[in-house]
């Protein structure tokens, strides 16, 4: 699906498929620097992370296992319900592993720092973040994300894996959405 193919529902292409796939080479030689020679488990959020998941695990020359995690704390709007439900646990015991945590984006910062302290809880060897985009509310809160791609403004943004009511995860772009598609809410 592209640009064309979403009509009126698409404001504007705020990263182009070029820019995510560069950004996605960048994080992948930063974390290959940083893990080499250590046993590296790469932690999906699902769905939203799915595209950078796959993406970045391919880009990366470093060893890693991949396991996911379901949480919720959004329904099926743009506004976070401030509670957040696992749906589907690791599979994997993260006990003295090197766990990084994969998410499309930070946005409230509440589904992170939710996670973060879950699996902290759980002693990984060590746990950080590598997230594709970032909002400016997220930057408040004390979530330390070590590999950021995009900082982005804070608007509702779509593709790439992020969805808006299950729509719009298989742009090969992130865009913005026309206030018409969800009603004119930013958040
Ligand atoms: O920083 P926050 O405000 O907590 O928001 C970020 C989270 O929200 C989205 O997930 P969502 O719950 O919509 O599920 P999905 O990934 O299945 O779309 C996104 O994928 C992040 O996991
Ligand atoms: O801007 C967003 N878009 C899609 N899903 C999201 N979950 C949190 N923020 C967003």
């Amino acid at each position: 699906m592209d640009e064309k193919d979403l009509g009126a529902d698409l404001a504007k292409v705020l990263i182009p498929e070029d820019r995510l796939q560069a950004k996605v080479r960048e994080l992948a030689a930063q974390i290959d620097d940083d893990y080499a020679g250590r046993d590296l488990l790469l932690v999906g959020v699902l769905k939203g992370a799915v595209m950078i998941m796959a993406d970045l695990a391919r880009e990366l020359h470093t060893p890693a296992s991949m396991d996911w995690m379901a949480v919720s704390s959004y329904g099926s709007g743009t506004k976070s319900s401030g509670v957040v439900r696992i749906l589907k646990d690791l599979d994997t015991d993260i006990l003295d592993r090197h766990v990084l945590i994969v998410e499309d984006i930070i946005d409230s910062g509440l589904t992170l720092s939710w996670l973060m302290s879950n699996l902290r809880s759980r002693r990984p060897a060590s746990l950080e973040i590598c997230a594709l985009m970032r909002k400016p509310e997220a930057v408040r809160t004390e979530i330390d994300c070590r590999y950021l791609g995009f900082d982005i403004p804070n608007e509702f943004v779509v593709g790439y894996g992020l969805d808006y009511a299950e729509r719009y995860r298989n742009l090969p772009f992130v865009g913005t959405l026309a206030p018409h598609v969800y009603g004119g809410a930013s958040d």
